[in-house]
């Protein structure tokens, strides 16, 4: 069976989360999201190299939520069942949906999201899954954090764990990677990765976001001007003073 192992970097950040937040553990069967992107791409090949290495043993299954539009996902079909990668596509109607949605005025990007989520929170209980790994990284973390700052203030991120409403984990391996670790492995690995042509909003009329876009810019302008910006960021994330902010119920004292 072909193997590919993810760089030393990226195992060891790997396993530095999984310990530091607990990500997979002893007996975990975990639905992966994986959409032919570089990130969950990596993940994939990641948690493989992990299954083979880790004392404790887990499962996994990728799962490709379809929209609809006709999307053929034979090439992620053959990729998964030539590394040994349990592999189902799971199609919905979330694109016909939309077309309604949409002239309702809906926001376009947070309708998939949404749509999607609930499909893999389903998916995830049909096969009998505890937890569901999603392949956001450190760049998303910091985009996702300044754009609810900046537009919507508020002091949120993207977090390596938590539970949702339905009980089902929510675990994030990459969150601690840079976004250009994972774009070096598919591309040193020649794995044909999905890129932005797969987005449902290219189908549309819709005027794409730009508020991830300008934070992209703006935190690549900052890194240029404080080189270990990252590095504090995830040092930040993980060190905050909630007493510190204008939270009124601290004045009830
Ligand atoms: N169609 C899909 N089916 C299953 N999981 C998905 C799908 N789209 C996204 N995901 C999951 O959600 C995560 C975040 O999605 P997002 O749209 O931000 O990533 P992406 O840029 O499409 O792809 P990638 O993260 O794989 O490079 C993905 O890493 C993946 O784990």
């Amino acid at each position: 069976m072909k193997r590919i192992c993810p760089s030393k970097k990226i195992m060891s950040k790997l396993g530095k989360t999984n310990a530091e937040f607990g990500l997979i553990e002893e007996g975990d069967k975990i639905l992966v999201g994986l959409s032919g992107g570089k990130d969950s791409l990596t993940m994939i090949h990641a948690m493989k190299e992990q299954q083979h290495r880790a004392p404790f043993k887990f499962e996994f299954i990728a799962v490709t939520v379809g929209y609809g539009m006709g999307e053929n996902f034979d090439n992620l079909a053959k990729h998964c069942k030539e590394y040994d990668i349990p592999y189902i596509v799971h199609d919905t109607k979330i694109y016909d949906l939309a077309e309604e949605k949409i002239r309702k005025n809906s926001s376009f990007c947070s309708f998939f999201s949404r749509m999607r989520r609930g499909t893999l929170y389903g998916i995830a209980e049909e096969q009998g899954c505890n937890k569901l790994a999603l392949g956001h990284h450190m760049d998303d973390a910091a985009e996702s954090f300044f754009m609810n700052f900046i537009y919507n203030g508020q002091m949120r991120s993207l977090a390596p764990k938590y539970r949702a409403e339905n009980g089902l984990i929510i675990i994030r391996p990459l969150i601690q990677m840079r976004e250009r670790q994972l774009s070096a492995f598919v591309l040193d690995n020649d794995i044909a990765a999905i890129g932005d042509e797969a987005c449902p909003a290219m189908r549309f009329d819709v005027k794409m976001p730009h508020a991830r876009a300008n934070m992209k810019e703006m935190l690549s302008k900052m890194e240029k001007e404080f080189p270990s910006l990252f590095t504090s960021l995830n040092a930040a994330f993980k060190n905050i003073s909630v007493d510190s902010f204008f939270d009124k119920e601290k004045f009830n004292i």
